[in-house]
C-alpha cells in the first residue's frame, strides 16, 4: 500500500461502498459525565464508504461523541456497533483515530518515525509479516505516511522537538498508517498550514476511493466539502442536522462552508426537523503553526 493512497482497497474486508454494513452505527446514545448529561439520544451513522462532518458549536458534544463511539467514554445509555460489532468486540486494527490536539510526545525520548510505526504494528502483524519482513514493512509504511503529510524531513527528530502542528501531523500520519477501513478525524486540522490540509484532504479522498468511511469533526469545513458525503450538526448534545451540508449563514460573513452555531444559552427542545441556526465565526483553525 501507499500510505498517500491510504486503504487496503484490496482487502476482504475493506469498506464496501453501498454495502448493508454501516462502519458506524451509534443508536440513542446518551452520556453523562461527572453528574452532567453531556449527550442525549443521538444517533449517528457512517455507512460504509461514506465521509460524514459532524459539526456543532464549542461544547456541543462533538468529541464526546466521537469519544463514546470508540468506548473512550461510557454510554450512560444507547449502542454503538463498528462494522456490525458491539463496541466490546470491535477489530481495533481496523480504526484510525487522531483525536482532538494532543502531544504526540509521552515523555519518553522518540522519534516522529516511531510514533508513526506504532500504528502501523498491528496491520503489519495482520498481513502476517514477521521478522525483517515486518520490521521493513511497517518502517516503509511509516515513512510513506510522513511524507504524506510533508513530514519525512521530520522522521528521525525526536517528537518532542516538534512543532503542535507537527505533532498534529504525526498523529495524523500514525493513524493513516493502519491503513484504517474507519478514520475518525478529530478536528484534525487544527494548526495545520493549508498546503498541508489541502495534500491531506487529497490523501483523504483517495483512502474514501479505496474503501475507507471517516468520520471528521469539523469546525472549518470548505476544505473537506467536496468529500463529505453527509454532515452531522450537534447543539447542546443532540443531533440537529443529519444530511446535507448545511450552507454557511448569509450575513455573517462566514466563508461559504464556514460553519458553526451559536452555544445559545437556553437550549430549544429538540426537534426531529434540521433546526440550524449557523452563525458567527468559528475559531481560527487555520492558524500557522511553525
Ligand atoms: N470528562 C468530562 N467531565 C465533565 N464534563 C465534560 C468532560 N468532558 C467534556 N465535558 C463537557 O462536555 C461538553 C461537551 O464537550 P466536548 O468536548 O464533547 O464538546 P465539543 O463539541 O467537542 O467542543 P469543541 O468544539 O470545543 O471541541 C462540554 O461542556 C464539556 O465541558
Amino acid at each position: 500500500m501507499t500510505a498517500a493512497s491510504g486503504a487496503r482497497a484490496t482487502s476482504a474486508s475493506a469498506a464496501v461502498p453501498g454495502s448493508a454494513t454501516p462502519a458506524l452505527a451509534a443508536r440513542d446514545v446518551s452520556v453523562v459525565l461527572s453528574g452532567r448529561r453531556i449527550l442525549s439520544g443521538v444517533d449517528l451513522t457512517v455507512g460504509a464508504g461514506e465521509v460524514v462532518a459532524l459539526l456543532g458549536a464549542n461544547g456541543s458534544g462533538k468529541s464526546t461523541l466521537v469519544k463514546a463511539c470508540l468506548g473512550i467514554v461510557p454510554l450512560a445509555a444507547g449502542r454503538v456497533e463498528l462494522f456490525g460489532d458491539r463496541q466490546g468486540d470491535a477489530p481495533w486494527p481496523r480504526i484510525g483515530y487522531v483525536p482532538q490536539r494532543q502531544a504526540a510526545a509521552t515523555g519518553v525520548p522518540t522519534t516522529a518515525l516511531e510514533v508513526v510505526r506504532a500504528g502501523a504494528l498491528s496491520d503489519g502483524a495482520r498481513r502476517g509479516l514477521f521478522g525483517g519482513r515486518w520490521r521493513r514493512a511497517t518502517r516503509d509504511a511509516a515513512l510513506e505516511a510522513l511524507a504524506a503529510m510533508d513530514l519525512a524531513h521530520a522522521a528521525d527528530r525526536p517528537v518532542q522537538e516538534l512543532s503542535g502542528g507537527q505533532h498534529q501531523r504525526v498523529l495524523i500520519a500514525r493513524a493513516l498508517v493502519r491503513r484504517p477501513d474507519l478514520l475518525v478525524l478529530d478536528e484534525p486540522t487544527t494548526g495545520i498550514d493549508l498546503a498541508t490540509i489541502e495534500a491531506f484532504v487529497a490523501t483523504i479522498g483517495r483512502m474514501r476511493a479505496a474503501g475507507t468511511s471517516v468520520l471528521v469533526v469539523l469546525h472549518e469545513t470548505e476544505a473537506f466539502a467536496p468529500l463529505l458525503d453527509r454532515a452531522v450538526v450537534l447543539r447542546h448534545g443532540r443531533v440537529v442536522h443529519d444530511g446535507q451540508l448545511p450552507p454557511a449563514h448569509p450575513g455573517h460573513g462566514g466563508a461559504p462552508g464556514h460553519v458553526h452555531e451559536h452555544a445559545h444559552p437556553h437550549a430549544e427542545p429538540y426537534r426531529a426537523e434540521p433546526v440550524i441556526g449557523l452563525s458567527d465565526v468559528a475559531p481560527d483553525a487555520m492558524g500557522g503553526e511553525e
